[in-house]
């Protein structure tokens, strides 16, 4: 062995506070559509995902998809717009949305944990009553004018409640659940939800030890470019208002605000490309990404 070869015993002592930390706890994962890239990338993930339920902890996963639904629109030659990294969801988008979500996206993400091990079980936000859902409103200020604007963006919808039985009969049978991002109003509407917003609102209702959400950047990007390992709801409150958060890391640290206001012990936003993101940052101290505190 040479002197840079990690030593296994040391990984292994290393991970064991951890691994105490986290038995029997449950730890959401948020697997953004950035972060699914190669197919190597999706089994790399579905091998860390089998670990940690191997190892005691139970991985709740929900899945984006925003690039996928993207590849389908094109071809079939449609256009989205976003509206703060919302998408704008007419009733011929959200069929795609469904379709492509909780289809193909769905069953790669469990079958690639089930490949590796652990037994995965793909259901989307309808299923079992999981995600109930409201249509979700808008209101952006007019720089012109300074009046409120109401915006539409369709069957874009938020959760309103999580029923969390089925989640809770498959954890108790160690099977991971998958679940896609869509859920349902009380009148039988679909709904397309942020997926950042329903992990959220699945961590909250389950009471997750840990949120994390896995992305294509490091963590927060700074006004600089650099890396911010931690921030205060304070401080991105303010990043939003000056508007370097912006886009797709908007719906992800507001996620991790309400996760934290409800309960869940730390939320982190991390780079799912980097091998082993998950692993690491449970079972080291340096962690990765960035941390979102009160
Ligand atoms: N301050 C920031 N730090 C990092 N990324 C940011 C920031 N502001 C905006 N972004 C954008 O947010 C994106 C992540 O959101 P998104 O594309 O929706 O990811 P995902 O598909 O994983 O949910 C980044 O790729 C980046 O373009
Ligand atoms: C309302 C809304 O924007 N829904 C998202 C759902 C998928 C998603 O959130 O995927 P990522 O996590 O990969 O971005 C969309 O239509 O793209």
């Amino acid at each position: 062995m040479t002197d840079d070869t990690p030593d296994p015993m040391k990984i292994l002592a290393g991970a064991l506070p951890f691994l105490k930390r986290y038995d029997d706890q449950i730890v959401v994962v948020k697997y953004g559509g950035h972060a699914m890239g190669e197919e190597e990338t999706a089994l790399r993930f579905g091998r860390d995902i089998a670990l940690l339920e191997q190892v005691g902890v139970n991985p709740v996963v929900v899945h984006g998809g925003g690039p996928q639904i993207n590849a389908m629109l094109k071809r079939l030659n449609v256009q989205s717009t976003f509206v703060q990294g919302l998408r704008v969801t007419d009733e011929a988008m959200l069929d795609v949305v469904e379709m492509v979500l909780a289809g193909p996206v769905n069953k790669q993400v469990a079958e690639a944990i089930t490949r590796a091990g652990a037994l995965a079980v793909g259901i989307s936000g309808k299923d079992g009553g999981l995600v109930r859902a409201r249509k979700l409103t808008r209101k952006v200020r007019d720089p012109g004018s300074n009046l409120e604007q109401v915006l539409d963006l369709g069957y874009v919808g938020e959760p309103e409640s999580v029923d969390t039985k089925v989640l809770k009969l498959l954890i108790g049978a160690d099977i991971v659940p998958v679940v896609a991002p869509v859920g349902i109003g009380a009148n039988g509407q679909t709904y397309n939800i942020n997926a950042d917003t329903v992990a959220g609102a699945i961590a909250g209702a389950l009471g997750a030890e840990r949120l994390l959400m896995l992305t294509d950047v490091r963590g927060v990007l700074g006004p600089d470019g650099r890396l911010i390992p931690e921030m205060t709801v304070a401080e991105v409150r303010a990043g939003i208002e000056a508007g370097w958060i912006s886009g797709g890391m908007i719906p992800k640290v507001e996620t991790c605000i309400y996760a934290i206001e409800k309960g869940v012990k730390g939320a982190v936003i991390l780079d799912g490309r980097v091998p082993h993101a998950v692993l690491h940052e449970l079972f080291t101290d340096g962690g990765a990404g960035t941390l979102i505190k009160p």
